[in-house]
């Protein structure tokens, strides 16, 4: 019996509970329990799955949660960390380097392992839609807004920003500013992932160009805080900065915790390639067990 596998992205940290390998109940309330870095294991979230059992050419299911039990729609270096999972489990079935699909809440993500030892891995993200009604944005006066959502007026207390918000299977909203730091994500950040006018809250990336074929980015991730590292959110930034012609269609994006490259095709699809590593695997002791267990039951 494995309990859970841990996984890093960048310093994204993610904690994989699979059923085929343990019996351990999730929950939102035993999500929290695993992430929480002094009670539990610790990490940004909880790759569940394969939620069936996986059989070649047919999307592998998986449900993704945020460390405050939220579930989330896509993760980009989550889906890298996943696949890579079922290679280490699974090395003559999907270690191969052929293309698979995972599915989560979002839409199939095609995956594919380019150098496992290296734990490098694509995952596509398709096409991101600016728009004001997929995000959800509402307009300052609560009623649903319309239309694009490049470069929108956001006030913030008493800061008036200019951001570009965008879905890509999760929403996120890009800021940019001349010096991204983990000051301004961690105080700026909470702010605008639970501004009133997204009711279903979103990512924050805070960015600088520093130039056509380099961004750099601070992230708040929506239901996780401050992180080191996320995938999707650096593709929202390299789409946003792509839509606003700031930068060319192969960037890499920096982050505290490295970089990625995120490629973007004619149509718009975007493709993120980067490393991850398994960190560790194990079994939960009796009394976290225990606590899992009861933390399940009281989300009956
Ligand atoms: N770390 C993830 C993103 C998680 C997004 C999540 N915080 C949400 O609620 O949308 C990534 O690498 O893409």
């Amino acid at each position: 019996m494995t309990d859970f596998f841990k996984y890093q992205a960048l310093g994204n940290d993610y904690v994989v509970i699979d059923p085929r390998c343990t019996d351990v109940p999730v929950s939102p309330e035993s999500v929290r329990l695993v992430c929480d870095r002094h009670f539990g294991i610790g990490a940004d979230g909880v790759l569940y799955g394969p939620l069936e059992e996986p059989r070649p050419g047919v999307p592998v299911p998986l449900a993704l949660f945020n460390s405050d039990g939220s579930v989330c729609e896509r993760s980009g270096n989550g889906l890298r960390m996943f696949a890579l999972h079922l290679a280490e489990r699974e090395p003559g079935t999907w270690a191969g380097g052929e293309p698979f699909t995972l599915r989560t809440a979002a839409r199939d993500s095609p995956v594919q392992i380019l150098d496992r030892a290296a734990g490098v891995v694509q995952v596509g993200l398709g096409k991101p839609v600016f728009d004001a009604a997929a995000l959800p944005l509402l307009d300052e006066d609560g009623t649903p807004a319309e239309g694009p959502t490049l470069s929108v007026p956001l006030t913030v207390g008493e800061r008036k920003l200019t951001v570009t918000a965008l879905h890509n299977g999760n929403p996120h909203t890009v800021v940019p500013v001349a010096e991204p730091t983990a000051e301004l994500a961690r105080s700026l950040g909470p702010e605008i992932a639970g501004h009133a006018r997204f009711p279903l809250r979103t990512n924050v990336q805070f960015l600088r160009v520093v130039s056509r074929s380099v961004l750099e980015i601070e992230v708040y991730e929506r239901g996780a805080g401050y992180a080191l590292a996320s995938g999707s959110s650096a593709c929202a930034a390299a789409s946003a900065a792509r839509e606003l012609g700031l930068c060319d269609d192969r960037v890499e994006v920096r982050m505290p915790g490295g970089s990625v490259t995120v490629t973007i095709a004619p149509d718009r699809s975007v493709t993120l390639t980067g490393e991850s590593q398994q960190v560790a695997s194990g079994v939960f002791a009796p009394a976290l067990r225990a606590r899992l267990a009861r933390a399940a039951e009281a989300a009956r």
